[in-house]
């Protein structure tokens, strides 16, 4: 499935300001700035390079928010992606960053032939299903056998996806505003512009795609930002090379002054000449900083714990935006082998896809061939069942992780393991789960409503971006954020 041209593409000039700056504000403005994720780094040091002043108020005792390494209790430079793994070789801004930074990437090996599938108890490569896609024996109907779970998806969505291609801007909102009614499965089973599936045909793609954990979330959302992205056929990615954490501790090295760690933020008052935010550290001492302007990137879901004043500053619109935004959980698991065994199982790079409840194992993309240990992403969930994973212990997720990879690739492996971590997104107080996606009405309208500016708050983070999910989506709405504050008339 082709990604189709102008879904995840960012304003042209957008990379200018990267590259270069914003333009010269009239007057230079104190700028708070809460969360020191990708979009308010970006914000933060696009701001500062304009002449700001500005201030970073972060909870945790760390940049990068949802991009997170995590490195202990790892080996010899060995390290697991707890958020984001994957970066799209068209996600412009995020690579002009990577640039910019002069941080070295690699080719992220997203699938290969010999791609590994364990579903309904049998094991085949991916050159196998799709040389026999009924080889995994979901009970499809008749006129459905013959089908890979990409084939049949495609030719559900061939004529929306047609339909949107072919379509200017306000066309697809008008489009969007046509089908935000629809959840993924009831688009698929009751499709009002195409070809209808059989329930056994939507769960062989919900299983083979991933999107089994969230059936009930919007078909927009999960057409704009999954489908025609991670499951492209000729989308390519890549990972920075050594961990992508190296990008927030890039902006750190610039903005080091301007971020103050273990402030969590408890309340903003949006007053009509200034604004004062109250922070709390981890003893509970009290923290009040003034400024200007505020730009808030704290995902909507942990944003709720915050107090704005004076109530009616913000919209009810807003409010009900901020409370009824649906986000996604997450779990993973990293697992240390001291041998790649994986590589001699054919696996360089590339994915296992399972009904079994570690749902995605990501095999590495660098290091391939070096002798030593390896850690693989050995479970990867969304949603429901993320779900199942939350419930566990961090020991707990790492045996039932391990029981699974050996009951795949041999009991053997378990002599060869040396530690592992997992990680709970919905766990996480300061992101209360992992990425916004909509649940069905919420496409049409939400947009425009969470980003735009109330009194002299701005709002930047990926839920307030077309991109949900992607580092790409945080880093748009940096921009946009540092261009309406620099903008901004007092
Ligand atoms: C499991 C997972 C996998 C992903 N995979 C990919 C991928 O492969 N590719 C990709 O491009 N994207 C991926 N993403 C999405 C990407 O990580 C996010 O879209 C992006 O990092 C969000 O950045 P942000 O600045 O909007 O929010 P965040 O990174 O959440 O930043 C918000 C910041 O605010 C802080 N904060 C929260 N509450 C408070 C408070 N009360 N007071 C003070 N500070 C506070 C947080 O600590 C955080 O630092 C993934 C995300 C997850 C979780
Ligand atoms: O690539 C990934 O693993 C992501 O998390 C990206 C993403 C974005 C939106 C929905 C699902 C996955």
């Amino acid at each position: 499935m082709e990604r189709v041209e102008g879904i995840q593409t960012a304003p042209e000039e957008y990379i200018a300001f990267i590259e270069g700056s914003l333009p010269a504000p009239e007057e230079a403005k104190r700028v708070l700035i809460l969360g020191a994720g990708l979009a308010g780094l970006t914000a933060g040091k696009l701001l500062k390079d304009a002449g700001h002043d500005v201030t970073i108020l972060e909870g945790s005792d760390r940049v990068g928010g949802r991009v997170y390494t995590i490195r202990e209790p790892f080996t010899e430079g060995n390290y697991f992606e707890a958020g984001p793994m994957r970066i799209p070789d068209y996600h412009e801004l995020t690579l002009a960053l990577i640039n910019q930074f002069g941080l070295e990437t690699n080719e992220f090996i997203n699938t290969t032939d010999n791609d590994l599938y364990y579903v309904n108890n049998r094991l085949v490569r991916r050159f196998q299903y799709e040389d026999d896609p009924d080889i995994l024996g979901f009970p499809v109907s008749e006129d459905e056998s013959g089908e890979t779970a990409a084939e049949l998806l495609k030719s559900a969505l061939n004529a929306f996806y047609r339909l949107y291609e072919n379509s200017t801007d306000e066309e697809r909102e008008e489009l969007v505003r046509g089908f935000e009614q629809y959840s993924m499965e009831s688009f698929l089973r009751n499709n009002p512009v195409g070809r209808s599936l059989s329930g056994d045909a939507v769960r062989k793609i919900q299983v083979m795609l991933g999107i089994e954990g969230f059936p009930e979330l919007s078909f927009i959302d999960i057409f704009r930002n999954i489908i025609s992205t991670i499951f492209g056929e000729n989308t390519n990615f890549l990972e920075i090379t050594g961990g992508n954490d190296q990008l927030p501790k890039a902006f750190l090295e610039y903005l080091a002054d301007n971020v103050i760690f273990d402030r969590k933020v408890t309340s903003v008052i949006n007053g009509p000449q200034q604004v004062v935010v109250q922070t709390e550290d981890r003893e509970g001492r009290i923290y009040t900083y003034e400024g200007d302007v505020v730009i808030t990137t704290i995902p909507f879901s942990a944003f709720q714990f915050v107090r704005v004043t004076p109530f009616n500053s913000l919209s009810y619109e807003k409010r009900k935006a901020i409370q009824t935004i649906h986000y996604v959980s997450s779990v993973k698991v990293g697992l240390e082998f001291s041998e790649k065994f994986w590589e001699r199982d054919g696996m360089r790079g590339g994915s296992l896809t399972t009904d079994l409840p570690i749902q995605f194992t990501h095999y590495p993309s660098s290091r391939i061939g070096e002798p030593g240990p390896g850690v693989v992403q050995a479970s990867y969930t969304w949603g429901d069942n993320a779900r199942l994973w939350e419930s566990l212990t961090d020991e707990q997720r790492i045996r039932f992780a391990l029981d699974f990879l050996a009951s795949i690739h041999g009991e053997y492996v378990r002599d060869l393991y040396l530690g592992g971590a997992s990680y709970s997104w919905a766990q996480n107080p300061f992101a209360a789960g992992c990425f916004t996606l909509y649940a069905p009405n919420q496409a049409a309208d939400y947009p425009e409503i969470i980003r735009r500016p109330e009194g002299r708050m701005h709002f930047a983070g990926e839920h307030s971006s077309d991109l949900h999910g992607w580092v790409e989506g945080a880093v748009e709405s940096g921009v946009r954020a540092a261009l309406e504050v620099n903008e901004a008339k007092e």
